[in-house]
């Protein structure tokens, strides 16, 4: 049997997914991480927990799928965005990762609004927002001097991981285009942007593409995994292209929906002078030469989990959910935004949180928990609504991510963005993308595309019930006009958050 092995290096776990040349995922194995929020809106990871999980995930794939290691031709790489990996002159880190959920760096995002002015779009394609690497760095290099003085690169974290399993840096354009150093169309670090924040070129790794080879597994690394040393690293990608890789979003006119810890509604761009004027995110995409545009909620299925985790610590997601289909779509007019860390799209704003509006006394824990979902989805339906006005069509999305693991929220998600919602079969989330660009890397096809026809498997499709359609349709305008209604207060609110 010869296999790839695709490493999805997330924001909840590392998961490990061995694929053979059919596209049939033969084993898995994950291991789960913590988060760190030291203060409101701060959000780190230790690096050397990623490290420990990738080869401990590794290390169990190997193990209990009983494949060779001579019989896995190559790895590969799906990583969270934006997380800031600061290392020394040895490439150790110099304190722990900064998330792309944190949004400690609203100043820095106004500097960088001030100093770079039009060019920040024009170049980078993007606004300053929160989450993003270039603000995590003017953070650091103005609140922790001394740290930022040890720092001598930077990478992202599934860059950070693929270092300590090849001993070689990189960075792949997908990755790259969400620092706001990249010049996204040129297709190099912006030397414009490096100069305006007095950071050297060698502060930035070399730029690859995600299917490049850029390394081999290390003896050591091989002796802690089963792998065999020299086994072939490809350089990987951003998780929301691989995400898109995966569900084979490699053409214009393909829409999909991610729900992780964060949700994405994300179509494919082939011209590289799209311009949406920065609402929503227009990166390079996994696949050579092209790009996709998204919107992001920061806390989608975070809500779920925060929720869950809250009210029912001891319960599976599906024990959790079961009563949630049993509740009218609506929830009896109880309704939820997600805006738990803050949001992005279409609201960039670091101070707005969450509500629950509505409330009565019939309302029971399944009126919340579907009031949560809908919440989630109506905040990636405002993407949706976006990308409608552009004139994209919509009419059919594929659904990726934990969310898609649950029927009720895959019809939900047909009614509330009024098309076809179409599940994959064997889900996987980010990790078969990265295995596609180890499959197409190894030489198994002539491109991407090709592996998508063989790997991408369609299940269960959900049209739009035009009843609930109806519904949500009114819903949706009430939705949207409780960010205008709450922020004022959010804003008062803010100097009592710990
Ligand atoms: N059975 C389920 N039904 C609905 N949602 C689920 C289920 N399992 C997980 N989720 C949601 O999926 C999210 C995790 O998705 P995942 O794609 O694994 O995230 P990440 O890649 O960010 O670690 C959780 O936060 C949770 O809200
Ligand atoms: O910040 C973004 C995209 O801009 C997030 O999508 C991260 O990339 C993390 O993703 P998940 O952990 O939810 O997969």
């Amino acid at each position: 049997m010869s296999c790839v092995i695709g490493i999805d290096l997330g924001t909840s776990a590392v998961k490990a997914l061995l694929v053979d040349r059919d596209g049939k995922v033969r084993a898995e194995a994950s291991r789960n991480y913590p988060l760190f929020h030291e203060h409101t809106g701060w959000s780190e990871q230790r690096p050397e927990d990623w490290v420990e999980g990738t080869i401990g995930a590794l290390r169990e794939l190997i193990s209990t799928s009983g494949v060779r290691p001579d019989e896995v031709e190559g790895i590969s790489f799906s990583g969270q965005m934006h997380g800031l990996v600061l290392l020394d002159e040895a490439n150790r880190p110099v304190r722990n990762a900064i998330l792309w959920n944190d949004t400690r760096t609203t100043a820095e995002c106004r500097e960088i609004e001030r100093v770079l002015g039009p060019d920040l779009l024009g170049i980078a394609r993007n606004p300053a927002l929160e989450g993003f690497t270039l603000p995590k760095i003017l953070w650091v290099k103005r609140h922790e001097p001394d740290v930022f003085a040890k720092a001598k690169r930077f990478l992202l974290p599934k860059d950070y991981v693929r270092y300590r399993l090849t001993g070689e840096i990189h960075m792949d354009y997908s990755d790259a285009a969400g620092t706001l150093l990249l010049d996204v169309a040129g297709k190099k670090w912006s030397t414009e942007i490096l100069a305006a924040f007095d950071l050297p070129a060698s502060f930035c790794p070399p730029l690859v593409e995600s299917h490049d080879h850029v390394g081999g597994v290390l003896p050591e690394v091989a002796d802690q995994t089963g792998l065999a040393a020299g086994t072939k690293v490809f350089a990987g990608g951003a998780d929301n292209a691989c995400g898109a890789i995966g569900a084979g979003i490699l053409s214009e006119g393909l829409t999909m929906c991610s729900i992780g810890t964060s949700g994405v509604i994300l179509t494919y761009e082939q011209n590289r002078d799209t311009d949406y004027a920065g609402k929503v995110h227009f990166f390079n995409h996994g696949k050579a030469d092209s790009f996709y545009a998204m919107g992001v909620t920061l806390a989608a299925g975070y809500s779920l989990s925060w929720f869950k985790q809250t009210f029912a610590p001891n319960e599976s997601f599906a024990d959790f959910l079961r009563g949630v289909g049993d509740i009218k779509p609506g929830s009896g007019g109880l309704l939820f935004t997600p805006y738990l860390v803050g949001e992005r799209t279409p609201h960039a704003d670091a101070v707005i949180r969450a509500s629950f509006i509505g409330a009565d006394g019939s309302h029971t824990r399944d009126h919340f928990a579907r009031a949560v979902m809908e919440g989630i989805t109506f905040s990636l339906n405002e993407s949706m609504a976006i990308f409608r006005e552009a004139g994209k069509p919509a009419g059919r999305v594929i659904s990726i991510g934990g969310g898609a693991q649950n029927p009720v929220w895959l019809q939900m998600q047909a009614d509330i963005f009024g098309a076809t919602v179409v599940a994959l079969e064997n889900e996987q989330g980010p990790g078969l993308g990265a295995a596609m660009l180890a499959a197409y890397g190894c030489g198994w096809f002539d491109s991407l595309d090709a592996c998508a026809a063989k790997f991408v498997k369609h299940a269960a499709s959900y049209d739009p019930n035009p009843e609930a359609v109806e519904t949500y349709r009114g819903l949706f305008d009430i939705y949207r006009e409780i960010y205008t209604q709450t922020r004022g207060l959010n804003q008062a609110l803010a100097a009592y958050r710990g």
